[in-house]
């Protein structure tokens, strides 16, 4: 259960990217942090990342990403995808190492381990960055597991089974600006809301987020509050999926989450047009990486003697909801 909070928590990560290595002290208190959070709100900021990209220049990727032509992101489409059903354009990425053919479920609709597609280098330049910064984000993520295991009274290593051939995906998403419901004659209430996610929980170990200074991403207390979770310099928003909060037996939270609309006016960024000089707001640019384990990790409580789900058979039961991957021939 969460609890009432209205304000994420700050956790300082700073330890892990010393150049000397983390002391053992400040390693057990990250962790019994990490523990406290991750057990009452389930989502927080991280400061002092260690990255090598800021803000400015993951969002220039996006943006620039996002500004190709419409038929160049289209040849990357999947052939399921519906963009009527969507209020926002992304484009995703798994680890550039191909993986093997035996970790695929030849039964399924749902290829987990796909290659990775790139827009031509003379339109898209950013392959490489893109490719490093999801090492990295795999690094830390990975760290983080680490103490979590230790927070759970456990080795640091005991999650390294998760790591084999990982799935973790890094997404671009762009939720362009839409005029509210609030701005016409009604005043929009609770349920007029307009949103470019609906509430929904991530499904796997934790997830990292970019946001940029539009908003809109808001978190859901234990009152059934929407607690809004704006934008922090050079921050990372981190929550718990569904998979970490049953291996953590029950006591790390995955919290309800959902992204309004963002507003004309409340946008990060303007683009312009080249014809006409006019100018227009680009709405919400955000940058998930979902830190996930190999489609064939064992996973089960740390309670538990026995009773392991296949991570593959957990993520597929999940993705059957999404909107993204509804076919009209599926019914
Ligand atoms: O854009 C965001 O802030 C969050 C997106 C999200 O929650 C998701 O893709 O799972
Ligand atoms: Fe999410």
């Amino acid at each position: 259960m969460t609890t009432t909070f209205s304000s994420l928590p700050v956790v300082d990560v700073g330890p892990l990217g010393s150049p000397a290595g983390a002391t053992d002290a400040e390693l057990s208190a990250l962790s019994q942090r990490l523990y406290d959070v991750f057990a009452t709100t389930g989502f927080a900021y991280l400061t002092n990342v260690p990255l090598s990209f800021s803000h400015a220049e993951v969002f220039q990727m996006s943006r620039d990403f996002f500004a190709l032509p419409t038929e160049e992101k289209m040849k990357l489409a999947k052939r399921s995808f519906r963009p009527n059903d969507n209020l926002k354009e992304g484009f995703e990425m798994g680890p550039a190492k191909i993986i093997e053919a035996k970790s695929v479920d030849p039964s399924s609709k749902f290829n987990l381990a796909e290659t990775n597609v790139w827009p031509d280098e003379k339109v898209f330049t950013s392959r490489n960055k893109l490719e490093k910064l999801y090492v990295e984000l795999q690094s830390l993520a990975s760290k983080l597991l680490s103490l979590l295991a230790m927070s759970l009274g456990k080795p640091a290593d005991f999650f390294a089974p998760y790591l084999v051939d990982s799935l973790s995906t890094l997404r671009l998403l762009h939720y362009p600006a839409v005029a509210s419901a609030a701005s016409g004659s009604r005043s929009a209430t609770q349920d007029e809301v307009k949103l470019s996610c609906t509430q929904h929980t991530d499904s796997g170990i934790l997830t990292l987020l970019h946001q940029d200074s539009t908003g809109g991403l808001e978190v859901c207390n234990s009152s059934g509050d929407w607690v809004a979770a704006p934008y922090i310099p050079e921050s990372l928003v981190v929550n718990i999926g569904d998979l970490m909060a049953k291996v953590s037996g029950g006591r790390f939270i995955a919290t309800m989450h959902r992204v309004r609309a963002p507003e004309p006016s409340s946008s990060a960024a303007v683009v312009s047009n080249q014809q006409n000089g006019e100018t227009r707001a680009l709405g919400r640019i955000s940058v998930p990486f979902f830190f996930e384990p190999g489609e064939n990790c064992l996973v089960r409580s740390v309670d538990a003697e026995e009773g392991f789900v296949v991570y593959g058979e957990h993520v597929r039961t999940k993705m059957k909801t999404w909107v993204e991957f509804q076919d009209d021939d599926d019914n």
